[in-house]
């Protein structure tokens, strides 16, 4: 790999006695987007402060660009944020939002009024240029919030939960967007999210976090079809975990487990046992069924199409056989659970 865009180097945060996060080791490839992933109060946001600068490490090193800029203040790292809160500057108009950093810099104005009007273009904006941000939508004021990042022509982007603030279909139009941007400009991107779908839509590379420390990195396939803990998997919304004779501790998702009639699957490396009913939920074109095999809660999750609407409906009570193809079962190491910070 060439020089990565940045890297933190055993990287520890201590808040008093709680060890916010615990001695990272972790690569920023230079043009792709990583997003930090994981619950609330893992760690992400306290790395990201200290890739930008707001926050000094307690220990360790973040190198940007292949120097280290561990005690570099913000403003010399050349970095673009965009947070949860757009924070526009409401007296200023929308291009003058936008251009703001490029004045800081002391950009020319001829060529300050074209990076304005490009980055107002890629996010969709030219035309609202001149309005002042309380005029705009939410989602449109997340966009400045954008181009005015990307105006500086950042070393870096860091977006921290940056879509949270939006209603569902904005969040998911607005994932494709940044996707795009992030194409175009060939920009290094560094998204924190709590939101497992947005990292898998978004991400070339997915940092896992788990109190303080990295639980597993990897490409979005890789680390879907391969979680590297039960955390992981969990956090991906596996939500079957069982031990099989010979296998140990294994997952399977509710879409992958069939229940048994004429057409199920059923391989010699595949799952077949048999369960009780306990509960139907509908959920318009599925429905999740849980079921107890011999005392394992399973949940399974049938799709209605024309194949499978003529099926009976099942009520609680009633017995069945749960099928899953040999493929489709995901083995887990064992789970390490971490020590008390
Ligand atoms: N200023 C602070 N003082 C004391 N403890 C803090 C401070 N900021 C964060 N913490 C603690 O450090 C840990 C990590 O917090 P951090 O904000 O990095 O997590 P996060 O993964 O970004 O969570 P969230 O998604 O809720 O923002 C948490 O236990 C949090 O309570």
């Amino acid at each position: 790999m060439s020089t990565p865009a940045a890297e933190f180097v055993n990287v520890s945060q201590n808040y008093g006695s709680s060890l916010a996060v615990d001695s990272i080791n972790l690569q920023i490839e230079e043009g792709k987007l990583t997003t930090l992933l994981g619950p609330s109060g893992c760690g992400k946001t306290t790395s990201l402060r200290m890739l930008a600068g707001y926050l000094q490490p307690t220990a360790g090193q973040i190198i940007i660009g292949g120097s280290d800029a561990t005690r570099l203040p913000p403003e010399k790292r050349n970095l673009g944020m965009v947070f949860q809160s757009y924070a526009l500057f409401p007296h200023l108009s929308i291009a003058d939002n936008v251009g703001y950093g490029l004045k800081l810099r002391k950009v020319p104005a001829a060529e300050r009024k074209a990076r304005i009007a490009e980055c107002l273009d890629m996010v969709g904006l030219g035309h609202l240029a001149s309005r002042k941000p309380k005029a705009l939508s939410g989602g449109q004021q997340q966009r400045v919030a954008l181009a005015r990042a990307i105006a500086i022509r950042p070393r870096l982007l860091l977006l921290d939960e940056p879509l949270s603030n939006l209603d569902a279909r904005l969040r998911v139009q607005m994932r494709a967007e940044i996707r795009r941007i992030q194409a175009e400009t060939g920009l290094t991107v560094v998204l924190v999210t709590h939101d497992q779908d947005e990292a898998l839509e978004m991400s070339d590379s997915m940092v896992v976090m788990r109190a303080g420390k990295i639980e597993q990195t990897g490409s979005p396939s890789e680390v879907f079809t391969a979680p590297a803990s039960r955390f992981v998997a969990d956090f991906l919304g596996y939500e079957n975990f069982l031990e099989l004779p010979g296998r140990g501790l294994v997952t399977i998702r509710p879409e992958h487990l069939h229940l048994a009639s004429a057409d199920s699957v059923h391989d010699a490396g595949g799952l077949d046992v048999p369960a009780v009913v306990t509960s139907v939920a509908y959920r318009g074109t599925d429905e999740i069924l849980t079921v107890d095999a011999a005392g394992t809660v399973l949940k399974v999750s049938v799709h209605r199409n024309s194949q499978t609407a003529a099926l009976p409906a099942l009520r609680p009570g009633d017995p069945v056989r749960v099928t899953a193809s040999g493929g489709d079962i995901v083995a887990l190491p064992a789970d390490v659970v971490p020590s008390a910070a």
